[in-house]
């Protein structure tokens, strides 16, 4: 396959056998590949190519310490939104100058924590951030990097749920307002403005909001280069869909090259933030099939995983390709697959054509991403375990949750 995006071939290839690896260690299951993680953060890097830039990789797609210390290693940045993200990425050996913070409410204790490991910059979204954070840093005696995200809004095409450079999305400054803002940030004794950010949603298939994007903001850096602030950084945010059926999104070298282009002169150095892009084809889950039921006119394959497990089918009707692990005999037919959970919107997929029989295997791809880290305990269910295959070996990168810790913490009244 010629796009980067290699579809978890690793995972399904020589080395490591799926079905073993579900033997050794149980179902459900969520497993990565280190290869494929990797080639994807250098396809990406590479896409960019020479010009000044700096891949923050947005740790909400996957942040398993395993996964962030992969790409750690690898010299990546990372794109966070709480406190407990940063936490992860320094526990992962990411370095704390290459993390850029995002998110529309940074509370006064996570920019304490920020401030205080040196990141490279906040993306702030408000002019009530940007005070409370000009308040933060003064009491600290230093200054906030700051770049401030902006609203263009533009419409990204994608699920409403995950779009987010709209009007009438929380995300971001509005344009009409940001030389007002960026005026009133330089002239804060405690902020030093670095850049301009944004991101418009995820799961973007077309090349020209990216575009219409970019197109803006750069007409605002020009407007401010003659206010006379000059900005160093333009931050493109995250977004590039990946193939999860025959889906064709711009490769990263279109996408790159698309955007360098635009920048023209402009002494700009490029932040990008992609989470799915290096994450969502590195995965599977993988869900044993406990029964075969049949309605009148419904076929249901249920399976040990579920909605708490992988939310993406039930919170955006997400298609996900599903795959037995093995071939089967049985006869192929339609089926839907549902989990265990007491709610009609658990399943991980409609009206799927399949051959299986009680005790298959059955992967779902593409999970890389927002797999896991969408996970909860609904119903009571331990969250499962992650393996990372590296070459010919698996590893358990987090052990399957033990039931006595679902209610760590509880406490009985007197
Ligand atoms: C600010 C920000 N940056 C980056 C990302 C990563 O997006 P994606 O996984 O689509 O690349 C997101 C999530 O949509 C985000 O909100
Ligand atoms: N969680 C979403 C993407 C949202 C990205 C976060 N801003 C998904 O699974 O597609």
């Amino acid at each position: 396959m010629d796009h980067f995006i290699y579809q978890d071939q690793n995972l399904f290839a020589e080395s490591c056998s799926v079905a073993e690896i579900a033997q050794q260690h149980g179902t459900p299951v969520y497993i990565y590949s280190r290869a494929t993680l990797e080639r994807h953060w250098r396809a990406f890097d590479d896409a960019v190519g020479t010009h000044p830039h700096l891949i923050c990789y947005a740790v909400k797609a996957n942040s398993n310490l395993a996964v962030l210390n992969v790409l750690a290693r690898l010299g990546s940045g990372f794109d966070i939104v709480s406190g407990g993200e940063l936490a992860r990425v320094i526990e992962a050996g990411g370095d704390p100058k290459k993390v850029v913070f995002s998110g529309v409410g940074k509370t006064v204790e996570e920019m304490q924590q920020a401030l205080e490991l040196g990141i490279y910059c906040f993306n702030v979204e408000s002019s009530a951030e940007l005070e409370q954070l000009n308040l933060v840093a003064q009491s600290l005696n230093t200054k906030a990097p700051v770049s401030l995200r902006i609203n263009p809004d533009v419409d990204a095409g994608t699920h409403p749920y995950i779009s987010t450079g709209l009007k009438e999305n929380k995300f971001g400054i509005a344009m009409e307002e940001a030389e007002q803002v960026f005026v009133r940030a330089a002239a804060l004794s405690h902020i030093d403005v670095k850049g301009v950010d944004c991101h418009i949603g995820s799961q973007l298939t077309e090349l020209k909001p990216f575009l219409d994007a970019m197109d803006r903001l750069l007409g605002l850096v020009d407007r401010l280069t003659a206010l006379g602030i000059e900005l160093s950084h333009l931050d493109v945010g995250g977004g590039l869909g990946v193939p999860y059926d025959n889906e064709t999104p711009p490769a990263p070298q279109v996408y790159a090259a698309a955007l360098v282009e635009r920048l023209g002169e402009r002494k700009l150095t490029l932040i990008f933030e992609p989470g799915r892009a290096i994450a969502a084809n590195a995965g599977i889950f993988v869900t044993q099939v406990l029964y075969l039921k049949e309605n009148s006119n419904k076929r249901f394959a249920i399976v040990d995983g579920a909605m708490n497990d992988l939310l993406r089918p039930a919170l955006y009707s997400a298609w996900q390709k599903i795959i037995p692990v093995q071939q089967s005999d049985a006869a192929t037919q339609a089926f839907d697959i549902v989990g265990p959970v007491c709610e009609t919107g658990d399943f991980l997929g409609k009206d799927r054509q399949l051959a299986v029989v009680a005790g298959d295997l059955l992967a779902i791809r593409s999970c890389g991403a927002y797999g896991f880290a969408m996970s909860s305990n609904y119903n009571s269910r331990p969250r499962v375990a992650e393996i990372m295959v590296d070459g010919s070996q698996a590893f358990v990168v987090r052990e399957r949750e033990k039931r006595q810790q679902l209610w760590q913490g509880e406490q009985l009244l007197p």
